[in-house]
């Protein structure tokens, strides 16, 4: 669990209504998606003016919350039935209100146990609940009092930084009534997937302005952005957007480029290009499809598609269909050729080559005009752009910094890397055989080039006989091998560039990568007509682009791509990297390389805030992840919009069920078989990242933490995890299958470490010990999960993991029906039961987990608890009486022994242990205050990082919604919250008592 700095999502509501709405929303989407994964939707809920909002939002949106469990992220400590109790606020408004959700639903603290056990017990719960001691919640949602308190933590305060490491920490003089509470820790609130602040009120609004001393106001200098419909406001772009598609889909302005004219309907902007600009409606004949096939009178957007068109429908050779697309002249502003897509290409990568040859062209053109409607950047997602954007964006010639269409970006960086070729040019030098694949493929191309074609080149005209296939064959290897390295570029930049990327960043790779192969195949295609290029050095930039267009389809590229085999093609010093130096083979990648150190990814999600440095890519992200997902899993819930998702699903999920054994996809995942361990993968990045795990990193046992550089290491040392175990430690009686485990076994009872950290003081009894703990400082995550692309120090850690995605709970309990995907939890769990405890050697404190009791000393003693062997586990509590500090104390009886709270085991509580499991907050050296102005000092460095904040830090903003950023008034979270606020709106009372009474 750690800290960073995120930016908030502010959405500020005008009513009450609408930040219910907002709500619902955001309830109601989150919970779709968990669900469709998992089984519950965990949600953490505060109290005070959130319980009505939550019903309301519930209600209003008719959320199915049947598989919902609500924990509470604070709850005061009254008894149940008391009306300060955020439990009992729920019970009555739901039971009110929302009949369906149940008691058992709502996962509460045992306020009848001691302030410290009810924190202490209301944490065991959770990981009971969570099945792991780290528990995720899926969404929390929390309020902020006008002090800028949230859950119970205040201002000011210290506790909540001192225990970070807990989960969740009593309060005992809350300076809002009740003085004492139960509250989760900013550790937990940070570990959740997603965090809401639900804030209304005006009195809430001088606590969401930022001070300008908190480190945590990155939003500080961000002027809030007006949706210019309605009045809600946004803090960035992406929050806009999406507001604007979900709730003016229908009504989107739509503003004239040429006037600034803003209109509801595009029937309006249409009227107004026409009367006012003279220009055609961007729906008329003329302008959409202006482009009329002479032949049989078929109209295209594009020239290229109509040229493209006249050469294979109508066989008409390539002079005539120029002449018959001639009046489609260069300096229609409408329109724009492929030269100028060239140029366009050149400027957006800044290419001089590209520039200074475009200066010489004679069709070089400059068209100062953009697209009368809204650039995609002001429509976006709109779909009533998007019959606007069909017909004229492809065809505008964008601004250098505009964005380029797809379509376009992947010719125009094309051509640039034509051009570059042509400078490039020559040096042909590869021999290899004769290949049927390729001999078919420029069978096509030279079909395709008429004899009367000015672009004729004698490859053309050479019989496809045996000389010519040789000599053709040997062009076609080559720009196989070209291409394979360029694979390999972009796979291992994907691997390097986002090693811990999730479930759906993977989907976004795969798709990436598979533009990214598109693309190639569009070059590689380019290539080939290259070969014939160069055999014709005179050819002009224009004709280059000409040629270009000419490229066979994807289906053939895709084809002829799968048969393509290893290359040894050599990076190329003069395509380098300025920025990280890497080299790349061909121009064109080192181009669209460089789109990946733009700080600002340029092409951002209108649905979620991802960016992507190719507008291609943001297609098919959007396509994907936000379209329609018609393509339903036949065996499981899981849905997709595009088939090819559903397959590749089916492959991992499902290990290829479902899919006909011809599926291209099956038929590739065999192709992408690891050599090392059969495992199968449905991309080549995927495969490569995987093999590295047996090449560069190790072979790893799946039994143990050890690691060999050899296969053969690798089994025989698995033998000894199955073998017999001869030798035999005349300390302890373990047994080991070898010798020199023995002997390395001896370590641990006579103290040798011969392994020395080489980053820190430590040391280890075996090698091994010593490269996992290496792995720490050096960051290096060998174990990679394949399903989700994690990667993990260790191999356990990757096990452990794997039971995330399977639900396994191998651990359980034989006195209760919980499990555990940990043995660590499970024996926590049972020491529940039991009633151990790890006690504190300097003070009365008693912890669950050795973990925490080690935290403990740290925060409060300033000591380190010494393990004997530096594995964590091992750490010979019990197997050395005398030094143990497993200690069994009695415990109220655990929970699922008896229904009701027995007041008889809490007698027992509060004489056995007078500091009631006393968590270190019984014994901090720091004391509470709370009227400290300047943040506490804490002894020891704690592992979330807490700016405090004083009350008095956020005094001085205005109540005028409008000029209201949010930001979180005590620390940094580890996850971008959403401050969801309704600040115009007074609603009053702060205590659950006034809500409930409303
Ligand atoms: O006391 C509490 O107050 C906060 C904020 O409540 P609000 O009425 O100002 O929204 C709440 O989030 C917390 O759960 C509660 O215990």
């Amino acid at each position: 669990m750690s800290s960073r700095k995120c930016p908030f999502h502010a959405r500020v509501s005008e009513t009450e209504d609408q930040l219910v709405q907002s709500l619902g929303d955001k309830l109601h989407h989150c919970s779709t998606e968990v669900l469709k994964n998992r089984p519950t939707f965990r949600v953490g809920i505060s109290g005070g003016s959130l319980v009505q909002l939550l019903t309301r939002a519930l209600i209003s949106r008719k959320i199915d919350t049947t598989n919902w469990k609500f924990f509470f992220c604070d709850e005061r400590y009254v008894p149940d039935d008391d009306a300060e109790s955020t439990f009992n606020a729920y019970r009555t408004e739901m039971n009110a209100k929302l009949p369906n959700i149940v008691e058992s639903q709502l996962i509460k603290a045992d306020t009848a146990l001691s302030l410290d056990a009810c924190a202490c017990d209301y944490a065991a719960r959770i990981i009971d609940e969570f099945g792991s001691s780290c528990p995720i919640f899926d969404l929390l949602l929390l309020g902020m009092g006008p002090d800028g308190h949230t859950c119970s933590l205040f201002p000011g305060r210290s506790e909540f930084q001192i225990h970070a490491e807990q989960l969740v920490i009593p309060i005992r003089d809350s300076p809002k009534p009740p003085p004492e509470r139960i509250t989760f820790t900013l550790t937990l609130i940070n570990n959740a997937n997603d965090v809401v602040f639900v804030v209304t009120g005006a009195r809430r609004t001088p606590v969401t302005k930022p001070n300008s001393n908190d480190v945590c106001t990155q939003t500080d200098q961000l002027p809030m952005l007006p949706c210019g419909i309605c009045n809600e406001k946004f803090l960035n772009i992406l929050e806009l957007r999406l507001h604007r598609s979900r709730q003016h889909m229908k009504t989107e302005e739509l503003k004239c480029r040429l006037c600034g004219e803003q209109f509801q309907k595009l029937r309006q902007l249409r009227n107004h290009l026409t009367e006012q600009h003279d220009q055609k409606s961007p729906d008329s004949p003329l302008l959409r499809r202006r482009l009329e096939c002479r032949v049989c009178q078929r109209e295209f957007s594009r020239r290229d598609h109509l040229i493209r068109h006249m050469r294979k429908v109508h066989d008409v050779p390539r002079q005539q269909e120029l002449e018959a697309a001639a009046p489609w002249t260069p300096n229609d502003e409408t329109t724009m050729q492929s030269g100028d897509e060239l140029e366009s290409a050149a400027v957006l990568f800044n290419d001089p080559a590209v520039c200074s040859d475009n200066e010489n062209n004679e069709s070089g053109y400059q068209c100062n005009t953009t697209n009368p409607i809204s650039s995609n950047e002001d429509s976006g997602d709109d779909e009533v752009h998007a019959e606007a954007k069909e017909s004229l964006w492809l065809h505008i010639k964008p601004e250098p910094e505009a964005e380029l269409e797809p379509e376009l970006e992947a010719e125009a960086e094309a051509e640039v890397e034509q051009v570059n070729r042509d400078r490039r040019k020559k040096k042909t030098n590869s021999k290899v055989a004769a290949h049927t694949d390729a001999e078919e493929e420029l069978e096509d191309v030279s079909k395709q080039k008429p004899a009367s074609s000015s672009f004729s080149t004698e490859v053309k005209e050479e019989p496809l006989a045996a000389g010519g296939e040789q000599q053709l064959s040997i062009k076609q290897e080559r720009q196989r091998a070209d291409s394979i390295k360029v694979d390999e570029d972009y796979e291992m930049e994907a691997a390097t560039a986002d090693l811990f990327h999730s479930a759906d960043e993977e989907e976004d790779a795969d798709e990436e990568s598979e533009l990214d192969e598109e693309d190639d195949e569009a070059e590689n295609e380019e290539e080939a007509n290259a070969e014939f290029d160069e055999d014709n050095p005179k050819l002009t930039q224009v004709e280059i682009v000409r040629e270009y267009l000419q490229k066979p389809t994807k289906g053939k590229q895709r084809r002829r791509r799968r048969k393509q085999t290893q290359s040894e093609t050599e990076a190329n010093p003069e395509n380098r990297c300025d920025v990280c130096l890497r080299t790349f083979s061909r121009h064109c990648h080192l181009l669209r390389h460089k789109l990946s150190h733009l700080e600002k990814k340029p092409h951002s999600c209108p649905h979620c805030p991802k960016a992507f440095a190719r507008s291609d890519h943001l297609k098919a992200h959007v396509q994907s992840l936000h379209g329609n997902k018609e393509h339903k899993c036949s065996l499981c819930d899981a849905a997709f919009t595009r088939a090819d998702a559903l397959d590749r699903h089916k492959m991992s999920k499902h290990n290829g069920e479902g899919l006909d054994a011809s599926n291209e996809l099956k038929l590739q995942m065999s192709e992408h078989t690891c050599e090392y361990c059969s495992k199968r993968f449905s991309s080549k990045t995927y495969l490569r990242k995987h093999t590295l795990l047996h090449t560069e990193f190790l072979y790893a046992c799946k039994s143990c933490d050890e690691t060999f550089k050899e296969r053969q290491q690798l089994r025989s040392h698995e033998k000894t995890h199955t073998g017999q175990r001869n030798f035999l430690c005349c300390i302890c009686g373990d047994s080991f299958a070898r010798n020199d485990y023995l002997r390395v076994h001896m370590r641990r009872h006579n103290g040798e470490k011969p392994y020395k950290c080489r980053y820190c003081i430590k040391a280890f009894p075996r090698a091994t010990d010593l490269k996992v703990h290496e792995r720490y400082h050096t960051d290096t995550k060998p174990n990679l999960c394949n399903t989700c692309g994690k990667s993990f120090h260790r191999a356990y850690n990757l096990t452990i993991h794997m039971r995330t995605h399977t639900g396994e709970r191998p651990y359980k309990c034989d006195q209760c029906p919980k499990s555990f995907s940990q043995s660590n939890d499970l024996k926590a769990h049972i020491r529940r039961h039991t009633g151990e405890r790890y006690k504190c050697p300097h003070c009365d404190a008693y912890f669950l987990q050795l973990y925490h009791m080690r935290n403990h000393c740290l925060s409060a003693h300033n000591k380190h608890i010494e393990t004997k062997t530096g594995r964590l586990q091992r750490t010979g509590l019990l197997d050395e009486p005398n030094n143990s500090h497993l200690t069994t104390v009695v415990m109220p009886p655990a929970r699922y022994q008896q229904s009701t709270p027995d007041p008889q085991p809490m007698a027992t509580v509060t004489t056995q242990l007078p500091a009631a499991i006393a968590t270190p907050i019984m014994h901090s050296p720091v004391a509470y205050s709370t009227t400290s102005p300047v943040p506490v000092q804490v002894p020891v460095p704690v592992s979330v990082a807490v700016p405090l904040s004083n009350a008095s830090g956020f005094v001085g903003a205005t109540t005028n919604a409008t000029s209201t950023t949010a930001t979180a008034p005590f620390g940094t979270f580890s996850i971008a919250p959403v401050v969801m606020a309704h600040l115009m709106y007074n609603h009053g009372g702060n205590s659950q008592q006034s809500n409930a009474s409303k």
